[in-house]
């Protein structure tokens, strides 16, 4: 585990269940991947089911469940309003089948190519409510995607939320392109901390965080307990090989 200041590195293996399902059978074998994530020195594994199942399936979970904890932290993300499709039998019941020690909640469709915001308490909150306790009820800790926004984030700990996670796309893209906003962009990321850390919420990270851009977040937005990292590392052990890859991620986690 990291220590005090560090961040945890929670590896989303939504990308190699992409691969999997690209041809019949089960290569590569998304759990021998995860436990292979576990031995390199990962904090946590990461994976978004959803009802489309374009990556990660019901069954990839259910597996990933007995082999991750208590090993390493499970952290299963989606939309708990998902409904079941097929062999997919719905987020809640999903989680509450596999009890992962996190759920984080996004507010995101199977007609999103990817999950592109945070959610809008301003009309979601009386509907997640009694989601996030029963999630809590179940123990599992609840994060909740959200853009960096104070307001947005109050509502998240008056619904009961442990943490957030900060949507980091819209950042990562400024970044990408040195974008004149980036300086203004970061300062708003740092209160959002801020501000869910005097709440009593724990921050999370995710979205387009790679070896370009990690560092600087970390260095900008404190307290940040983990970062969850999936489509960047899945090409970075491409090009550099998978034990190179996982500890240039945990050393900018360090
Ligand atoms: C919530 C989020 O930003 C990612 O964790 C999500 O898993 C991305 O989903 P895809 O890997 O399907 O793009
Ligand atoms: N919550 C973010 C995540 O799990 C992975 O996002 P990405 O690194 O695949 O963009």
């Amino acid at each position: 585990m990291p220590h005090a200041n560090a961040t945890a590195l929670s590896i989303n293996l939504n990308k190699i269940a992409l691969i999997r399902n690209s041809r019949e059978g089960n290569f590569p074998d998304v759990c021998e991947h995860a436990q292979r994530c576990i031995d390199l020195g990962a904090d946590g594994i990461t994976v978004h089911p959803r009802p489309d199942q374009r990556h990660i399936r019901a069954e990839d979970v259910r597996q990933l469940a007995k082999l991750v904890s208590p090993q390493v932290e499970f952290n299963v993300e989606g939309n708990p309003f998902a409904p079941a499709l097929g062999s997919y039998p719905g987020f809640m019941a999903l989680v509450a089948e596999t009890l992962p020690a996190q759920c984080t909640l996004v507010p995101d469709s199977d007609a999103q190519l990817t999950s592109d915001h945070g959610f809008d308490l301003r009309s979601s909150a009386t509907a997640l409510k009694p989601i996030i306790a029963e999630l809590k009820q179940q123990g599992m800790r609840v994060s909740l995607f959200m853009d960096p926004d104070p307001d947005q984030i109050k509502r998240a700990a008056d619904i009961g939320a442990d943490r957030i996670e900060l949507y980091t796309g819209p950042f990562a893209a400024a970044h990408k392109a040195q974008a004149p906003e980036l300086a203004q962009l970061l300062t708003r990321f740092a209160e959002a901390a801020h501000a869910a850390a005097e709440l009593g919420l724990g921050v999370n990270a995710g979205h387009d965080l790679n070896l370009h851009n990690l560092a600087t977040f970390r260095d900008a937005v404190t307290p940040l307990l983990e970062v969850s990292i999936g489509h960047a590392f899945t090409v970075d052990c491409i090009a550099m090989g998978m034990p190179a890859a996982m500890a240039a991620y945990l050393e900018r986690c360090r």
